[in-house]
């Protein structure tokens, strides 16, 4: 059984495939945070951007198995073009994404790639695996295609992540819209971060342009 908060087409906006156009699907739940705001301030992650709760959300529902879920979020792909490419994010999708649903995605065309906290075990098949790091004594999965780390964190030097077997390493401002007046830094996250990767050229800038483009 998967449990999907949403589903929907739209551009990636983060990280290296940023622009590209991508089918996401939001796996309900994370082992980081139970979603409620009353346990925000107590968690491991404390500044997620992301309602990842139940099953409520557009597309959203439970799926007994593989095949049907696919089948789900397949119909929102542009029908007649291929170039398929969906992203496995939440909430934490290395709770739910199984080597089952992955080859159904690739028996129907699609590149694989997950958002993931890092900590848990994933299965075989992803192609593309971006890790955005949390808790360091955590993580488990130090290797992948594009560690994606949010800046800052308190107590999380980038430096600690640069000698792991990534291929990209993007710094992404945080946005402090869900913080509480208490937990905001006082900075300007994104300026902090521009002169982060300037002065540490080993960086990149990750913006998350579908917030600026007010897409989905
Ligand atoms: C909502 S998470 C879901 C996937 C997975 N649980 C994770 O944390 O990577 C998707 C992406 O959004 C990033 N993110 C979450 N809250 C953010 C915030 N307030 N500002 C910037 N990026 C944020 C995460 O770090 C991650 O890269
Ligand atoms: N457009 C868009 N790009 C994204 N990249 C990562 C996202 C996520 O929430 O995992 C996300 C998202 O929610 N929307
Ligand atoms: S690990 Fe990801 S989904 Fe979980 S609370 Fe943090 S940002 Fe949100
Ligand atoms: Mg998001």
């Amino acid at each position: 059984m998967y449990s999907i908060k949403e589903a929907f087409y739209s551009l990636q906006g983060e990280g290296a495939h940023a622009g590209r156009p991508a089918l996401f699907c939001r796996f309900t739940g994370c082992n980081l945070w139970s979603g409620l705001e009353k346990t925000r301030s107590q968690s491991d992650c404390q500044f997620c951007d992301t309602d990842f709760i139940g099953t409520d959300g557009q597309n959203g529902g439970k799926f007994k198995t593989a095949s049907q879920l696919r089948s789900h979020i397949d119909a929102l792909w542009p029908s007649g073009h291929g170039y398929k490419y969906v992203v496995f994010t939440g909430g934490e999708p290395a709770l739910q994404l199984d080597t089952s649903l992955i080859k159904e995605m690739k028996d129907h065309g699609y590149m694989i790639a997950i958002e993931t906290n890092g900590t848990l075990a994933l299965p075989d098949g992803i192609d593309w695996i971006c890790v955005s790091p949390k808790t360091p004594k955590k993580l488990v999965i130090t290797k992948g295609d594009e560690l994606k780390l949010v800046y800052p964190q308190e107590q999380l030097d980038p430096e600690q992540f640069e000698t792991l077997d990534f291929d990209n390493f993007y710094l992404q401002p945080m946005d402090q819209g869900h913080l509480s007046v208490d937990q905001i830094p006082l900075i300007n996250t994104q300026e902090a971060t521009l002169h982060y990767c300037l002065s540490h050229p080993r960086w990149r800038l990750s913006l998350q342009t579908h917030k600026m483009l007010n897409i989905d």
